[in-house]
């Protein structure tokens, strides 16, 4: 079981256009809704793989309530915690070469209480889970320890924490030493205040949170796969997607499909193309779709335990 906290969802509606041009009106050729928010992705793309997990969010507004019925209708257990404040919507405005934009609302405001709340229903479904993950934004009013908050309080009951952020609240929450992050490139460059250019940089960056008491590091490479850092090994895995129609989501069924393998019990390479496996396969599916079986196959992923480091990334 994999529970996963989203202190920040979002109802994701994603909007299709031939072109997108600044101050125009588009006519959209199609749109869709997604539930949407970092962890429920991270618990969507779990259950789309037959594996258990529950989903902590907080459910305010008729937008709540409707992220509510898409979880029930998309087969995701959910807890949701009232709040006053409206869940978010966020637009994606996707073109046919997959280009993303993207517009994030901030989210509502959450009171201590709610916050509280939000921290302490994770904790009571996280009993004898292989992992609890916190994932995405805070919304405002949101203090920037929550993360580091759930890290203390998950480590103190003797679980396993990831966290999936970005800013300030990463960097918090890698003060309290979770098990595991999985930022992606530009998370890694922000956390360590320079610019990663190539997978050596990347490696040394990673390798010094691995140094600080974080067990794994994973980045995300979005085209370049990933890198997962621990103190035994340096592992990358790629996957080449001929049509990339989405990138929205990626980063967080990567995540979901590394915690899955590390929570059957397979070892850190094995686990790490699962992750590339699961993004690379969110990438070819519209809006923020999440891989069902069927979309993993024919996808194939090249691993290796000794990555040419030179290499120059892509973005
Ligand atoms: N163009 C691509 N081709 C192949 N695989 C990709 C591509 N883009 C992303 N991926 C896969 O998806 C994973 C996650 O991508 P990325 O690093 O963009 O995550 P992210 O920035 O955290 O995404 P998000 O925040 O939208 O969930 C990568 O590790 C890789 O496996
Ligand atoms: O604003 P945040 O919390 O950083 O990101 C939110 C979000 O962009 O992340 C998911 C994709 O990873 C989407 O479902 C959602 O709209």
């Amino acid at each position: 079981m994999i529970v996963t906290l989203t202190p920040n969802p979002s109802i994701d509606r994603a909007v299709f256009v031939d072109d997108l041009v600044r101050g125009a009106v588009h006519r959209a050729t199609g749109s869709r809704v997604d539930p949407g928010g970092k962890g429920v992705n991270v618990s969507r793309a779990l259950a789309a793989q037959g594996a258990a997990t529950t989903a902590v969010l907080p459910t305010g507004g008729p937008e709540g309530h409707l992220l509510q019925e898409l979880l029930d209708e998309a087969g995701v257990a959910h807890r949701g915690v009232p709040v006053s404040g409206p869940v978010r919507m966020n637009i994606s405005v996707l073109e046919p070469d997959g280009t993303t934009t993207k517009l994030n609302e901030p989210g509502p405001v959450l009171s201590d209480v709610e916050v509280e709340a939000l921290v302490a229903t994770t904790l009571e479904q996280s009993a004898g889970a292989a992992w609890v993950v916190g994932c995405g934004s805070l919304p405002p009013g949101a203090p920037a320890d929550l993360y580091a908050t759930l890290v203390t309080r998950v480590r103190g009951r003797g679980g396993r924490v990831a966290i999936d952020s970005s800013g300030a609240p990463l960097a918090a929450a890698v003060a309290a030493r979770p098990h595991l992050v999985k930022p992606n490139h530009e998370e890694l460059a922000e956390l360590v205040g320079h610019s990663l250019p190539t997978l050596e940089d990347v490696r040394a960056a990673a390798r010094d949170l691995v140094t600080e008491g974080i067990e794994t590091v994973a980045v995300s490479l979005g085209s370049d796969g990933a890198l997962l850092v621990t103190a035994e090994s340096v592992i990358h895995a790629r996957a080449t997607i001929s049509a990339p129609l989405s990138t929205v989501g990626a980063g967080d069924c990567m995540l979901a499909g590394l915690l899955h393998a590390l929570s059957s019990g397979l070892p850190a390479g094995d686990a790490l193309a699962t992750g590339v496996l699961w993004g690379a396969a969110a990438v070819t599916l519209p809006g923020s779709r999440v891989p069902a079986p069927a979309d993993l196959r024919g996808i194939s992923v090249q691993l290796t335990h000794d990555p040419d480091l030179s290499r120059t990334l892509a973005h």
